[in-house]
């Protein structure tokens, strides 16, 4: 069986006096995208803020890609954060004075890279991810399904091994909704990486590998959606 990526367990998270999850386990693996819902407020983005260790649980353990994250000293967090953990939010969240392609090779240039090598590589997976003709647009004047894919684009720019995504498209239409998926929901095959989703799209979620709920501080595995039906047709 494939190593785990996640490795989640006992995961307790208490915050402003509730108790946002309760003992939760994940575990993912290389090549499988996992999705997360549940009502709003329930603890999706800080589930994700306690896999890239930006938060820290009240108890339990996560493991991601072999690291035990609540084990991190300050100092190292932020470098391992950048090669192993590619973040999607629900804006872009791009500097929006900078271009497309300067976003994209940031990640690079911070960890150290060279322009000249930097640069054609962000170049090269904004041509994949067919945002190319956008590449030395300013990212503030892009539109909503360009702005995700450059977003996508720079979540990969280190290669990571695991891309958390918080609602990416939670500002789209219903088109861009699904070419962002089409994008997202084919990383885990094309880069063996794992793709986590926070969505309140049922869409967005069906789509997924493995769909979680996350409702009053329980983690549960939720069946695969009948999609064919009025409801979801
Ligand atoms: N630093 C904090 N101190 C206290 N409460 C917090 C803090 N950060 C977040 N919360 C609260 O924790 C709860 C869960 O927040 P979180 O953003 O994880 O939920 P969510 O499920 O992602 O919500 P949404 O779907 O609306 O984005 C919310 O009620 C939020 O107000």
């Amino acid at each position: 069986m494939a190593q785990s990526t996640v490795d989640v367990s006992g995961l307790t998270c208490e915050l402003g006096g509730r108790t946002l999850l309760a003992s939760a386990a994940l575990t993912a693996v290389a090549g499988q995208s996992v999705a997360v819902t549940g009502p709003s407020g329930s603890g999706k983005s800080t589930l994700l803020a306690c896999l890239a260790g930006l938060r820290r649980p009240t108890a339990g353990s996560v493991e991601v890609c072999g690291t035990d994250v609540l084990a991190l000293r300050p100092s190292k967090a932020a470098a391992w954060r950048l090669a192993t953990i590619g973040f999607v939010y629900q804006f872009g969240e791009l500097l929006p004075e900078l271009s497309a392609v300067e976003n994209v090779a940031l990640p690079l240039l911070i960890g150290g890279g060279a322009r000249k090598e930097a640069y054609p590589a962000a170049e090269r997976l904004l041509d994949e991810l067919g945002v190319g003709a956008v590449a030395d647009s300013p990212a503030g004047s892009l539109s909503g399904g360009e702005r995700q894919r450059v977003a996508v684009a720079r979540a990969l720019s280190t290669r990571p091994p695991v891309i958390l995504a918080d609602e990416p498209t939670g500002a789209l239409d219903e088109e861009a909704t699904d070419e962002v998926c089409d994008l997202l929901f084919a990383l885990p095959a094309a880069r063996q990486c794992t793709l986590v989703v926070v969505t309140h799209n049922p869409v967005v979620a069906a789509r997924a590998d493995l769909r979680l709920r996350l409702s009053g501080g329980i983690l549960s595995e939720e069946p695969c959606p009948d999609m064919t039906g009025p409801a979801g047709s």
